[in-house]
């Protein structure tokens, strides 16, 4: 029998291209890594002067310069941070996974703010194997008497580690690109890649193509030379305290930012010290119609340094319709997302961020409700979406929604139900389409009735939770029924014969036996002909088109109703006209009319039948010419 316990042995010969390869599943991540190691090398001596242990040197100017150099096929990334000595680099560099970061924490623990490093993991160092086939360092540190030190290494697992030449403190990175990282070797890349990454870091960046330096220097007319100007804001406005940022400075680093030159209608300044570190600012885009891609991009930092486009693991999804930054120092990004997706306090930052905008939205209802309107129109998808995706954020937003009234006002459901009450029976009529429904908006606004807009293409799945939540509210379109205000008091009885005749006469007409028809004494004596669909078979409808139940949507029994008013001329034609033989044609026409009459204003006409419409209307046309 085998018993045996024991450990896995590791060897670093397997490991490394392992590192190479899979630590990072983008190239240019090194850039982020080498330029986050050279300001944490700029911090950690801050630290230490701070601490009393180092005496920063009057006028430094603390800065972080990348060289590209194409003919050489190098880049260099060089900082005067604090360097390191020969046991440093043994420490830090040679054992792979062993962060200098942690180290220094841990050794100044009570003394130094922790949460202005960046590493932790100890790896960031040799994604600079990913684009280099030797890298190489000079450094010198800050303690008094060191020995520059130069480190170099293949690639491999070998390394050499020799007395260096560097004069002045800090460390230079020297990457030999292999052919992985070719494309790094041309100045826009690289460039973008540093602004991609660093726009936002805590040193000025600079950068410095060597070769065009050269040409410079060699056809130099003594010209005097612009100062150079760093790459990035050392100091992002989500930094500073909401009360110190003026609203054209919001506006300036929205625009920035998001290449977006409408103005942001209004935003959120995030700032939370405790429990967690979370600073940003939430920008509500201007949406100029409902067409357009309501995308918005959350730029997620950990420290200034740039980490990723919309992570939905820790913003929740409907915000990521807005444009923003947040910057969470605490965030454990460099595991994997499915962690980050089940970690409790990922949660919770999500949860703080979704408090702190259904704050602002119910704020913004109350003490600034003129604007809170004036910006509805834009920011109601959002609101909707955010209704539909979180509960939470529902409960919280739910008394502050309003709906556009066909009368162009704005009111919330409650007051429309209490307003309606007597005409409507608690049912909230709305408008999808207020062109095409017209001729009901119209039949409405002469009854002085109301309906509310909803339009936009989140609304059908957002009344049907609303109905799902708020049990007495019931949606119906507004033509899906007839409501008994529009009608004149008559009873069902005296109609009954009208209907039937009618709807014999139309179904022969229209040579469709299944067509419903109804007559009703309808208060408005213009009005001729409409199409009534009840609220459940259209949605039903809509739901097959939806799920491209192939054949279904088409098949479906139609519910649709015409509805004929008995009070319209046109209509009592017909009725006083139904048995007279020579007057057939005439009347045939009449009722394909109508019937086409009332589906324009219900749903558009397939092509057969709008040609054939045409054709119509053109030859009732010629008749008056006659
Ligand atoms: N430019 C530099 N100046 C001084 N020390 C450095 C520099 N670059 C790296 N180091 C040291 O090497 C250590 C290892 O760096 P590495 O990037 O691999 O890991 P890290 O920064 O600790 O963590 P992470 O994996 O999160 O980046 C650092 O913690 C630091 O002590």
């Amino acid at each position: 029998m085998i018993n045996e316990n024991g450990s896995l042995s590791i060897h670093s010969e397997n490991i490394f291209p392992i590192i190479k390869k899979w630590l990072y599943s983008d190239h240019d991540i090194f850039v982020r890594e080498l330029i986050s190691n050279a300001c944490d090398a700029i911090t950690k001596l801050k630290k230490l002067d701070i601490m009393g242990e180092y005496t920063i040197p009057d006028n430094t100017h603390f800065k972080v310069e990348v060289k590209l150099n194409e003919n050489n096929k190098t880049i260099q990334i060089i900082d005067n941070g604090l360097g390191m000595t020969a046991d440093e680099i043994k420490q830090y560099i040679n054992q792979i996974a062993f962060s200098g970061a942690e180290d220094f924490l841990n050794k100044y623990k009570d003394k130094a703010n922790q949460e202005q490093i960046i590493g932790h993991f100890g790896l960031g160092f040799y994604s600079a194997f990913m684009v280099a086939d030797t890298v190489t360092i000079d450094t010198l540190s800050y303690v008094d008497g060191a020995t520059p030190v130069k480190w170099e290494c293949d690639g491999g697992t070998e390394f050499t580690l020799s007395e260096g030449t560097r004069t002045e403190r800090g460390t230079t990175i020297t990457l030999h690109i292999g052919d992985e990282g070719k494309e790094f070797l041309r100045e826009y890349p690289l460039k973008s890649t540093i602004e991609k990454y660093c726009s936002f870091m805590p040193y000025d960046i600079f950068f410095i193509n060597e070769n065009e330096e050269e040409t410079k220097k060699e056809t130099d007319t003594k010209e005097e030379t612009e100062e150079p100007q760093p790459l990035n804001d050392t100091n992002p406005l989500w930094l500073k305290h909401p009360n110190d940022c003026t609203e054209e400075e919001y506006k300036a680093f929205y625009r920035k930012v998001f290449m977006d030159f409408k103005e942001p209608l209004f935003w959120i300044h995030l700032n939370m010290d405790y429990p967690f570190n979370l600073k940003g600012i939430l920008f509500f885009p201007k949406i100029n119609n409902e067409y357009e891609n309501m995308e918005g991009r959350i730029k997620l930092f950990n420290n200034q340094v740039f980490v990723a486009d919309n992570i939905k693991e820790v913003i929740p999804e409907f915000l990521l319709l807005l444009k923003g930054v947040i910057d969470c120092p605490d965030l454990p990004l460099n595991v994997s997302r499915s962690f980050l997706q089940n970690d409790g306090f990922v949660r919770k930052i999500s949860d703080y961020i979704t408090k702190k905008v259904a704050d602002k939205l119910t704020g913004l209802y109350k003490t600034e409700n003129e604007s809170f309107i004036k910006y509805w129109d834009d920011i109601h998808p959002f609101v909707k979406f955010g209704s539909l995706k979180d509960d939470k954020f529902y409960s919280k937003v739910k008394d502050i929604l309003i709906y556009k009234s066909i009368y162009g006002e704005y009111i919330s459901i409650k007051d429309y139900i209490e307003k309606n009450k007597e005409k409507n029976k608690d049912k909230v009529f709305y408008v999808t389409d207020e062109q095409q429904q017209s001729q009901y908006i119209e039949l409405f606004k002469q009854n002085e009735m109301d309906a509310i807009i909803l339009s936009h293409s989140i609304d059908q799945p957002f009344i049907s939770h609303i109905e799902s939540q708020e049990k007495d509210v019931k949606f119906a379109r507004i033509d899906s029924d007839l409501s008994d205000s529009l009608k004149e008091d008559s009873n069902e009885e005296e109609l009954k014969p009208a209907t039937e005749t009618l709807e014999n006469l139309f179904r022969k007409a229209l040579a469709n036996e299944n067509l419903k028809v109804k007559v009703e004494s309808l208060k408005n004596i213009d009005l001729s002909s409409m199409i009534i669909l009840s609220e459940e078979s259209r949605r039903m409808q809509e739901m097959s088109k939806m799920y491209g139940f192939a054949g279904l949507g088409g098949n479906m029994p139609s519910d649709e109703t015409l509805v004929l008013n008995k009070k319209n001329s046109l209509v009592q034609y017909l009725l006083d006209n139904n048995t007279n033989e020579t007057k057939l044609e005439d009347i045939t026409m009449i009722c394909e009319q109508l019937y086409d009459l009332a589906l324009l204003s219900h749903k558009p006409l397939q092509p057969e039948a709008m040609t054939k419409f045409i054709k119509r209307s053109n030859a009732l046309l010629s008749r008056l010419a006659l």
